[in-house]
């Protein structure tokens, strides 16, 4: 645990962010209905970027804080920590944010979600994969700000990180995401506004609709009470001034019920609440059987006969007349010769199923429904769908404003729910009745999930165009910019004339690639020069040396090996004839009398005679092995390897002969001279004695000898190393 967090200033900088993180959360912007979002989550998608998972995570349980305290679930702790840890490896891995986050939404985050928003929301199942996209949508804004965030300030964010990539990231790649990420956020947030508006606009034609829909139909219903109520007002008049016969009354009743429909029934009494004429007339026998049916404990015979006023019920059950749910208007008739006496009231019970009719007619928005209730607020119509039962009491609860919206939100059916049921609209009648206009909520919901949804997919499908549209475009300057270094990468002179861009390749870029062309161009002829030079350099050089070499290693007055040479060369000659059990045989040679010829001649004489008798031995010794040295004076060297022991005297005694057969020219004059040389040598096997010296040594005394002997002969001595031994 101590490794993941060892970062103090990192550990510092995720706490103080997830602390301001809560405080964002706790106030979250509403957008619509119970969807709000959240920005805090912004700090933790930038501490994930810059810090990685564990700090990221750090942050995360400090914004979910803030989002439980408002939302008053334990779900966000888990939810958005995996968020955190999953941005937080993504950027270990160089997976952008933005991408990171989509991945993660779409595979885990909505997935996850959804289960735990069914198991520990209580929500109704249609509110769900509104709120899953909506969390959804709200990451990705979140995540994109802070992308944006770290893009535009980054010199703020100076943190140690731990994060291991720390590749340089292509341009193409780099392009790609700026795009992406415009993109996003350009169209999440026209997205989210004009489904802001959308909303809006919906919600109030709803309202309009409603408030329209109220008013036509309780205008309506007004019209239909008056009406009845004027026709149950003048039927009194027209009896009270006839006064005629209860047998003369039931046609006119008849006709008046036949005029109009609206009544179920009507009736009319005496003085004694004695039903006297009743339509239809089906009803009236009925009455007639069950002897003479009294209605004086009728509300609206009381209130017409003893009140002497047009009376409206409640909506009640009817009785003696069926049981059907009526209205009753009743107006007193008057004695023609006593006006303040009644003789009587007149009744009508008005059908409600009159409403439906008018419900049908003014229903033009198919999801709504109508309740009209008396001033009791016992429920004399309902729309089937609501199934509603009239005359009981109007029972819902208003919504009490956890969900944002201008739309007036009721419950009917489960009256003790937070969650909205109907929008609804409402007007009270001149009479006291109220009308109520309600439509389901959820299909704003619905409205809105599949606004967000398209959102979303369009979202997706923009995101994958602009990832090809941009990989395109940087293409343009990506692909020949590589042309152009691989071009150059491995050209040679002859490559310089081939054209690597074509036309579609942008201007810069092809101006860039003129320059480095003239530019290499140039270095190639420079570097041909140079190289003329330095190759003319080295040539002089390399004589010199040679030069050198030979100064070193030859005797200047007869171009033979010096006695350096000579011995530095016996070692390698000798290693060389060791490993073949070769016989080297090493010849001292010096010239007889010699001091008589630099007196009698002269010293040039002398010179050229030295020079003379050093070609006769190149010439006579030809072997490329073997080694002709002056060794001092007119003295020589001869190391020849591989020699044969048997015939090495005679090839030594063949140049003495030579030699002193050859006439030198002593020079500036018209005299020449012959001159001898005494040869002592040493034939041996090659292991005989590593130092020069000691073959030297046996060579000399065999010339000592030779000299001694009169001069001008080769003593040898051939040498058995094993005998020596
Ligand atoms: N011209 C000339 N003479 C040289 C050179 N080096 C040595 N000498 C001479 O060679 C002579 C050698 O004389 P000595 O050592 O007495 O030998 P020699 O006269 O050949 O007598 P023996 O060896 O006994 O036959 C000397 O006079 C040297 O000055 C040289 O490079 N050029």
């Amino acid at each position: 645990m101590k490794n993941l967090f060892s970062t103090p200033k990192n550990l510092l900088f995720s706490i103080a962010m997830g602390i301001l993180a809560l405080v964002i959360n706790l106030y979250p912007i509403p957008f619509f209905a119970n969807v709000q979002f959240i920005v805090g989550n912004t700090l933790t998608v930038i501490v994930a970027v810059l810090c990685g998972p564990w700090y990221a995570l750090i942050t995360s349980m400090f914004a979910s804080t803030g989002l439980m305290l408002i939302w008053d679930s334990y779900h966000v702790f888990a939810i958005f920590s995996l968020e955190a840890l999953f941005l937080g490896f993504c950027r270990r891995r160089d997976i952008y944010a933005l991408y990171g986050s989509i991945i993660f939404w779409v595979l885990i985050g909505m997935p996850i979600f959804y289960l735990m928003a069914n198991i520990f929301f209580e929500l109704p199942a249609e509110h769900l994969p509104f709120v899953t996209l909506k969390q959804a949508i709200n990451s990705l804004i979140y995540t994109s700000i802070a992308s944006l965030l770290i893009l535009m300030l980054p010199k703020l964010w100076l943190f140690e990180t731990k994060i291991k990539d720390k590749q340089r990231r292509t341009l193409s790649k780099q392009m790609v995401y700026f795009i992406t990420l415009m993109i996003t956020l350009s169209l999440l947030f026209s997205a989210l506004y004009f489904n802001f508006i959308s909303l809006n606009k919906q919600q109030s034609l709803i309202k309009k609709n409603q408030q329209e829909t109220v008013f036509h139909l309780s205008y309506a219903g007004e019209q239909y009470i008056e009406m009845h109520t004027k026709v149950i007002k003048n039927a009194a008049q027209f009896f009270t001034l006839v006064n005629n016969t209860s047998a003369e009354q039931q046609p006119l009743l008849s006709n008046l019920h036949n005029n109009y429909p609206g009544f179920i029934s009507m009736l009319i009494t005496d003085d004694k609440a004695k039903i006297v004429s009743a339509t239809p007339i089906t009803r009236f026998k009925d009455i007639h059987s069950s002897n003479h049916l009294s209605v004086k404990d009728r509300d609206y015979f009381i209130e017409a006969f003893y009140n002497q006023k047009i009376f409206t019920s409640s909506v009640f059950v009817g009785r003696g007349f069926g049981n059907d749910a009526i209205i009753a208007i009743s107006a007193p008739y008057f004695q023609k010769d006593a006006p303040l006496q009644p003789a009587g009231i007149i009744e009508g019970s008005l059908d409600l199923k009159y409403f439906s009719a008018i419900d049908y007619d003014f229903n033009k928005h198919k999801n709504q429904s109508v309740i009209l209730t008396d001033e009791a607020n016992s429920i004399i119509y309902a729309s089937d769908e609501l199934n509603l039962k009239v005359m009981s009491p109007f029972k819902y609860s208003i919504h009490n404003g956890f969900y944002v919206t201008d739309l007036q939100l009721l419950n009917l059916k489960n009256t003790a729910s937070n969650i909205p049921e109907y929008i609804y609209a409402s007007k009270e009648l001149n009479n006291g009745w109220k009308i109520y206009v309600i439509e389901p909520f959820s299909p704003l919901l619905k409205q809105a999930e599949k606004q967000m949804l398209t959102s979303f997919i369009i979202l997706l499908a923009a995101l994958l165009f602009s990832f090809f549209i941009s990989n395109r475009i940087s293409q343009l300057l990506t692909v020949p910019l590589e042309m152009v270094a691989n071009h150059f990468g491995k050209l040679n002179q002859n490559d310089l004339n081939t054209q690597v861009l074509d036309e579609s390749s942008p201007r810069e870029v092809y101006s860039l690639y003129q320059r480095l062309l003239t530019s290499k161009q140039e270095l190639i002829s420079h570097q041909l020069a140079l190289e003329e030079t330095v190759a003319l350099r080295t040539l002089e050089l390399e004589n010199a040396n040679q030069k050198l070499q030979e100064l070193v290693d030859k005797d200047p007055l007869t171009n033979l090996f010096n006695r350096r040479f000579a011995e530095h060369k016996f070692t390698e000659i000798r290693d060389f004839c060791l490993r073949s059990e070769q016989a080297i045989t090493v010849a001292v040679l010096d010239l007889d009398f010699f001091k008589a010829i630099n007196d009698s001649y002269g010293h040039l004489a002398g010179d050229e005679c030295l020079r003379q008798v050093s070609e006769q031995l190149s010439q006579h010794f030809k072997r490329d092995i073997d080694i002709l040295a002056r060794y001092g004076g007119e003295e020589f060297i001869l190391i020849l390897p591989m020699t044969n022991a048997l015939n090495i005297e005679h090839h030594l005694n063949e140049f003495r002969i030579k030699l002193a057969a050859t006439k030198i020219n002593a020079p500036n004059s018209e005299q020449n001279f012959n001159i001898t040389a005494s040869i002592g040598a040493i034939t041996a096997n090659a292991s005989y004695h590593a130092q020069l010296d000691k073959w030297i040594k046996i060579a000399d005394d065999n010339l000592y000898q030779a000299k001694a002997q009169g001069r001008n002969r080769v003593i040898v001595s051939i040498i058995n190393p094993e005998a020596e031994s």
